[in-house]
């Protein structure tokens, strides 16, 4: 069986033999754009299309790709944040595609987001007592007292000191903020965690950190994450699968290892050839992509991304390929392989 050992040197299993906690299935997520003097919908977005993907228990999947190929609109959609427009998302194999209301509410408790700016996040006004207590108010029956102990142990578990608990979020480092913000995600103790860019407004030096107590915190709380990040070599030190987007879709998903080790799909090639590499023996040389991401109003036909594509052929601007599994473990949506 594939272990890893975390930090506090728990042993925590990989998520090869595990049940499948998200299971998203052909999922859309279209932005309505609105013009003309009745201000109808005359085009949209389609930020999220046409999305499979699962992550089992106690796993990391890595979600990755440039600025706008709809990550956040992944990550909001899976909260339900957003309505989707088509396709489904399992949880726990509940289909919570259209659950509204208290169903919803309840279905929430169990997965928090994480977000890029832990100081936009946090409500000024408020205490980090108060912000942490928050969703225990609203979903716990807790004395005052229980629910002043539980959150002094939510600020402990995530490398805070007690005089926390009375200040207020200005207070703080960007580092320690994210420590807030990330307690405040776990305190009803969700099983799913999507983590958005948590680490890209912090400085390097702060940034091992945040990750590592993530990763501590994944096998002391059995989390399950999707960690959303632009940065190749964050998501590379989370991962155990990773998941490469490009104008809304997956071009290329497979574990950590083999998606490094072996690239397939031009796209990935790229974004692996632009992460700088210390070592001059493993650097590799650099595949400047041209152009820019075409519109998602308005995408290519065939392969959303043959028109930056260095390897494309006549046939990549009419077929759109699936993905399709080359290797054990390992898809790419690409008509090469
Ligand atoms: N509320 C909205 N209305 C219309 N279009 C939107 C909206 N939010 C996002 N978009 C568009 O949807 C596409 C995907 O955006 P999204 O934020 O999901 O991408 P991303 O990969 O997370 O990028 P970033 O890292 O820059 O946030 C982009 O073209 C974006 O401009």
């Amino acid at each position: 069986m594939n272990k890893i050992e975390t930090k506090k040197g728990s042993i925590q299993k990989k998520g090869t033999d595990k049940e499948t906690l998200l299971d998203i299935q052909n999922l859309k997520t279209y932005y309505p754009v609105k013009g003309g003097f009745l201000k109808r919908t005359i085009a949209h977005v389609k930020a999220v299309d046409d999305l499979s993907f699962q992550i089992k228990k106690g796993e990391t999947l890595g979600l990755v790709g440039e600025s706008g190929c709809g990550k956040s609109t992944t990550g909001r959609t899976i909260l339900r944040l957003l309505k989707p427009t088509d396709g489904k998302i399992l949880f726990g194999g509940k289909d919570i595609t259209n659950i509204s209301g208290s169903e919803l509410r309840r279905a929430r408790q169990d997965f928090q987001m994480v977000f890029q700016d832990p100081y936009a996040s946090l409500n000024p006004t408020q205490s980090v007592g108060d912000i942490v207590s928050e969703p225990l108010k609203n979903f716990k029956k807790m004395s005052k007292k229980e629910l002043k102990e539980e959150v002094l142990d939510l600020l402990s578990r995530v490398g805070l000191p007690p005089e926390a608990y009375h200040k207020y979020g200005h207070e703080f480092s960007g580092g320690q903020r994210q420590r807030i913000g990330i307690a405040r995600a776990l305190a009803l103790k969700p099983k799913l965690i999507i983590a958005d860019e948590p680490v890209s407004a912090l400085d390097v030096s702060v940034q091992s950190q945040v990750l590592n107590l993530l990763k501590e915190l994944q096998g002391e709380f059995d989390l399950t994450y999707l960690f959303i990040a632009h940065d190749l070599s964050v998501v590379k030190h989370m991962s155990d699968r990773i998941g490469v987007m490009y104008l809304g879709n997956l071009v290329e998903i497979a574990t950590n290892e083999s998606l490094y080790a072996e690239p397939l799909h031009p796209y990935t090639q790229a974004l692996i050839s632009a992460i700088p590499e210390t070592d001059p023996k493993k650097r590799k040389n650099r595949i400047v992509l041209q152009g820019d991401v075409p519109s998602p109003q308005n995408p290519p036909s065939g392969c959303p991304f043959h028109t930056r594509c260095p390897m494309a052929k006549e046939e990549c601007s009419k077929i759109k390929p699936a993905l399709k599994e080359v290797k054990p473990g390992h898809h790419v949506a690409c008509i090469l392989y």
